[in-house]
Parts: C-alpha cells; sequence; structure tokens
C-alpha cells in the first residue's frame, strides 16, 4: 500500500464533519472523493495536505507516516502537488514563471528549471506558452498550468479539488480523459475531489462515495455502477429506477421482494443481493434497477411471469441514440420508471415493464 489513512475524524464545534474514514492506495492510482456538497470532501484533501489538522487518525504516505496525533509533517514537507478550484496561477508571473515557482524555492539552477519548464509544457501539451501571461490564457490552458506547476516537484502524491469544476461541460470531459491519461503515463497516484459522477467515472480506478462525512461506499467505478450498497448510492450514481418495499425471503444471492403493497397491490419481484445490510434487514427497502437494464414489451408478457409492471409511457426523448422512455408504474400511476425502448412511444401508451432478476439489486 503506497498511501494509507485510518480513522479520520473531524468535528467543527458539535458537527461531525468527517467520521472513521479509512482508506488505502496502490502507487499510481488515481482515486475519486465524490459526494454531494457539503459532505467533506475538501475537509480530506485538505487533511491529507497538511492545511487542516484532524481530531484523530493516522496517515502514511510511502514509508512516511505523516500524521498519527503526535508526529505532525508540515505541509510544505509533505511532498504533494495540488491543484484546487480557482487554480490561483499567480497573475504577475509568466506561465515559465508559475511553473518554476517551486523549483526556485528549491533553488534549482537556471539550465534545470529551464529544461524542466520546457518538458512540463510539452507534457501538458502547451509547448511554446512560456512567456504568456494566465490573462493570456483560456481556462482550459489555465488548468493545465496550474497542473503542470503542481507536477514541477515531481510530488509523490497529486491532490486535485475539482480542477475541471469552472469548465464548460464539453472541456471537462475533454480534459478528464486526457488528465487520466497523463497520470497514468507518470504513474503518479492521485486523488480528485468531485461532486460530478461522471468526471469520477472517466477519470478513477476507484471511487469513494462519501454522505456526511463517512465513506458510503469505496469501489471501481463498474462495481459502483452494478452492485451498490445502498439507497443513498443507487440515488447519487444515477440513473437508477428505484421502487419501494421490502425483502421477504432470501435463498443464498436470490431474494424475493414485496413491492409497497399501498403502490403495488400484491406484487412480488425477483432479485440479486451484493450486500449484507440488505440482506439482514425486513424492514423497508429498495428494488433497483439500472434503465439500461428494464426491458420494454409493447404486449402483456405470459412466458415471462415474474418481474412484469404495467406501466404508462409518459415521455419519450431521443438521447444518444435511443429512446430514453420515462414510464409511469404502480396502482396510482404515479412512480417514474425510465427505461430504453427500441421505438418511440406515444404519452398514455400501455407498456409492460421487465426487470431482469439478475440485473436487479435490493439495497437499503
Ligand atoms: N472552518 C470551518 N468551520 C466550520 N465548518 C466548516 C469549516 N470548514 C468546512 N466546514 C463545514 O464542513 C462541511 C464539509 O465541508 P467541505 O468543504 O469538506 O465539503 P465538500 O464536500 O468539499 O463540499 P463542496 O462540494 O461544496 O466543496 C460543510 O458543511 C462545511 O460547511
Amino acid at each position: 500500500m503506497y498511501l494509507q489513512i485510518k480513522q479520520l475524524n473531524k468535528s467543527y464545534g458539535q458537527r461531525q464533519i468527517i467520521s472513521d474514514v479509512d482508506l488505502t492506495m496502490e502507487e499510481g492510482e488515481v482515486l475519486s472523493l465524490l459526494g454531494p456538497s457539503g459532505c467533506g470532501k475538501t475537509t480530506i484533501l485538505r487533511i491529507i495536505a497538511g492545511l487542516i489538522k484532524p481530531d484523530q487518525g493516522w496517515i502514511q504516505i510511502g514509508e512516511r507516516v505523516i500524521y498519527d496525533g503526535r508526529r505532525e509533517v508540515p505541509a510544505e514537507e509533505r511532498d504533494l502537488g495540488m491543484v484546487f478550484q480557482d487554480y490561483a496561477l499567480w497573475p504577475h508571473m509568466t506561465v515559465a514563471q508559475n511553473i518554476a515557482f517551486g523549483l526556485r524555492l528549491r533553488r534549482k539552477s537556471a539550465t534545470f528549471i529551464r529544461h524542466k519548464v520546457h518538458e512540463l509544457l510539452e507534457l501538458v501539451n502547451l509547448p511554446g506558452m512560456e512567456k504568456r501571461y494566465p490573462y493570456q490564457l483560456s481556462g482550459g490552458q489555465q488548468q493545465r498550468i496550474a497542473l503542470a506547476r503542481a507536477l514541477a516537484t515531481e510530488p509523490r502524491v497529486l491532490l486535485l479539488d475539482e480542477p475541471l469544476s469552472s469548465l464548460d461541460t464539453a472541456l471537462r470531459e475533454t480534459m478528464s480523459s486526457e488528465l487520466v491519461q497523463l497520470f497514468k503515463r507518470l504513474k503518479i497516484t492521485t486523488i480528485n475531489v468531485t461532486h460530478d459522477q461522471n468526471e469520477a467515472m472517466t477519470m478513477s480506478d476507484r471511487i469513494i462515495v462519501l454522505r456526511e462525512g463517512k465513506v458510503q461506499q469505496l469501489d471501481t467505478p463498474t462495481e459502483l455502477y452494478l452492485h451498490l450498497a445502498n439507497s443513498f448510492v443507487a440515488s447519487f450514481m444515477g440513473p437508477a429506477n428505484m421502487l419501494p418495499g421490502k425483502l421477504i425471503t432470501q435463498d443464498g444471492q436470490q431474494a424475493r421482494f414485496q413491492l409497497d403493497p399501498q403502490k403495488f397491490a400484491s406484487q412480488q419481484m425477483s432479485a440479486t443481493i451484493h450486500n449484507e445490510q440488505a440482506a439482514q434487514s425486513t424492514e423497508a427497502s429498495w428494488f433497483v434497477c439500472r434503465p439500461a437494464n428494464v426491458h420494454v414489451h409493447h404486449e402483456p408478457q405470459s412466458d415471462v411471469p415474474a418481474n412484469l409492471l404495467a406501466g404508462t409511457v409518459v415521455h419519450s426523448s431521443f438521447v444518444a441514440g435511443r429512446w430514453r422512455t420515462l414510464i409511469h408504474v404502480g396502482l396510482e400511476h404515479d412512480l417514474p420508471v425510465q427505461a430504453f425502448a427500441d421505438r418511440q412511444l406515444a404519452p398514455e401508451q400501455q407498456v409492460w415493464l421487465e426487470f431482469p432478476s439478475e440485473q436487479s439489486f435490493i439495497v437499503h
């Protein structure tokens, strides 16, 4: 393990901001901290950076313990690169001077610095920009210069706090794929803070989903999409169709689920269980199926007896080459389900939705 964090806790006054966060990372891994505004992402990053002191916790990078309650390595000695939201390039310095800043502090020779700046500008795909000032650069270019500056001192770990948040959607998508290629080429261990699930999915080897300072799930992007830990992760890592009810029986990973009788009469569904918590619970929980996994039938299906719900089409729109369709289900036709149909469906049309049990899950 390259980076290890154990039992990280932080509160402000009576408010617990970070609760018992544990984390381990391999060298060269790219990890995203993902969660809604105020869930504690920046606080965790700043604690690792040494800018905020935790109440409790233990942090090790490589062989070196940088925080354990008694020992606290100062921020400037932690050997970390940081890129924060507002880039904060120094406006009165040229690109070359911005990138060279940390190298000058380390008293590197002028020749070394010139070569390094040249090399870093090549790396972030902005060769020849040495003499420009920040105001002469676009947002995306400034972001890349901030990254070059963070990489100049060859940090052990790179910390990114929503560095792409002020870019428009198209540029953000291009930049996030470019960045991940760069991090992989440099084999640099990176922690990226974001509240954008697409960005996290694109950039990360693994993602931590946080809610109110607590880790909800730590997994690879594919696992997060397929095997959801709880209803918060399901709704946050959407889109996911979630139908209320409770677990009635379980046989290994197979479960029978009773949809809420007030909303569905006596309809039962079968599903897969991946999650211990949901398996132990007979309390209210959720039947979850991704829109891409729901089959839309135009006729009632006699050969698909289970996991079929009748619904009424509300709206159909052509998105990324497919008909994304909103359908209402339930006794009062008030529960929305999203699915993809093979053609445009008219509002009010009746359809039958099949939720394959192996792609449907129970979460708590
Ligand atoms: N110095 C402080 N004093 C008191 N409360 C603070 C302080 N700093 C942060 N907080 C609170 O801690 C919580 C977590 O803040 P943090 O900035 O880590 O969230 P975040 O997940 O990064 O949010 P965002 O996505 O909006 O940047 C917030 O509720 C915030 O108001």
